[in-house]
């Protein structure tokens, strides 16, 4: 039994030698490779000797720049397994050689080579939280609260994590002066308007000609049918109240003619006014000022009496029925000369 074993197991082998299958090369070849890259890193590690380390390199400048099948496929081969084919390595590369050899050449990257396709590779992963900014950013909606406090924190450090930022306030302004302060008016407001008496101040008008003194009234309370209007209706334009004959013309009246009219003893009042003489009889009981006060006048030249109480009144136009005639100074003996000669 032991020879026929041993038999065919020799001959199993001749067979093998003889008529090898189509995988067996290949995948000598490519454990003879991993054998060798193995062996070349962990050589190159320890101490840098010639053959090895090239050998690795190759494949660790394949891992960076493509994903995870360029770096077995194709530099390591060419130096030593000329022989072996190298197409179908990609099919039996994922499963032994990825862990050990791949891992070792990143970092060995970033130390070793600078030159060429690591800036490229930095500047992407370096700029990979700029458009995260920039996206958050760019969202003006609730969430642009949260980006933007880290730069406002730093200078207010000292204010708590409030959300109200530092809320302007209103500028308050102090009540100038104190309500106890010296400077503060005290007593009633000063006068601005004549409402505080006869002394004209700021803003009034000044006091003109006509405008009436502040007096208290003296009007008296007239009898019905004796209005200013009843004394207008009755003194129109056509009416005569002289007191004298209607055909008589208007008079010439001196002092001493006007004296004797004074309203008393059945005589009528007559009342001179700037050269004119009016029979005031009949406006007496019209008279607002009182049947008293425009007596005063009669029988003289009551202009500047007239002036001193009422100088508003227009007595021309209210007094025309009672127009007498003018007033004339006193016939002397050389005006009556006079007339004679311009009679002759
Ligand atoms: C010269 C003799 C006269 C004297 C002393 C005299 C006196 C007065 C007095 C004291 C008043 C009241 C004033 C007041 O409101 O407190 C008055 C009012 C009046 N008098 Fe005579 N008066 C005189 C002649 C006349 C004559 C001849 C007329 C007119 C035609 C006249 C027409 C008036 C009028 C219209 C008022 C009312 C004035 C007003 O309401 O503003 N007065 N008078």
């Amino acid at each position: 039994m032991a020879l026929i074993g041993i038999s065919l197991l020799v001959a199993s082998v001749v067979y093998v030698v003889i008529r090898p299958p189509t995988w067996l090369p290949r995948r000598l070849s490519t454990w003879f490779s991993r054998l060798i890259a193995g062996s070349a890193d962990r050589s190159a590690s320890s101490s840098r000797d010639s053959n090895i380390p090239t050998i690795a390199e190759p494949s660790a400048h394949d891992d960076d720049g493509v994903p995870a099948v360029a770096p077995s496929t194709p530099p390591a081969k060419p130096s030593q397994q000329m022989a072996t084919p190298a197409v179908p390595d990609i099919e039996l590369m994922p499963p032994p050689p990825r862990p050990s050899p791949i891992q070792p050449p990143t970092p060995t990257i970033e130390e070793s080579e600078s030159p060429t396709t690591p800036k490229a590779l930095k500047a992407p992963a370096s700029a990979m939280p700029p458009p995260s900014f920039t996206i958050s950013s760019d969202k003006p909606s609730a969430s642009m609260l949260p980006p933007p406090r880290p730069h406002p924190q730093p200078p207010a450090s000292a204010s708590s994590s409030m959300m109200p930022p530092p809320p302007p306030k209103p500028p308050t302004l102090a009540q100038f002066p104190a309500v106890n302060s010296a400077q503060r008016a005290r007593g009633p407001a000063p006068n601005r308007g004549p409402s505080g008496g006869l002394v004209p101040a700021g803003l009034a008008p000044p006091p003109t000609h006509s405008s009436k003194p502040n007096k208290p009234s003296r009007q008296v309370t007239l009898d019905p049918g004796h209005s200013p209007l009843d004394w207008a209706r009755i003194s129109g334009p056509n009416a005569d109240l002289r007191g004298l004959d209607p055909s008589s013309p208007y008079l010439r009246v001196t002092p001493s003619m006007l004296k004797v009219m004074t309203g008393r003893k059945g005589k009528d009042a007559w009342m001179a006014l700037n050269g004119k003489v009016y029979n005031v009889t009949p406006y007496a009981a019209f008279h607002p000022g009182g049947i008293p006060e425009l007596m005063r006048g009669a029988g003289r030249d009551g202009t500047q009496l007239f002036g001193e109480v009422h100088p508003w009144v227009n007595y021309e136009t209210m007094l025309t029925a009672c127009l007498v005639g003018l007033l004339v100074d006193e016939p002397t003996d050389a005006n009556v000369l006079s007339e004679i000669d311009q009679m002759d």
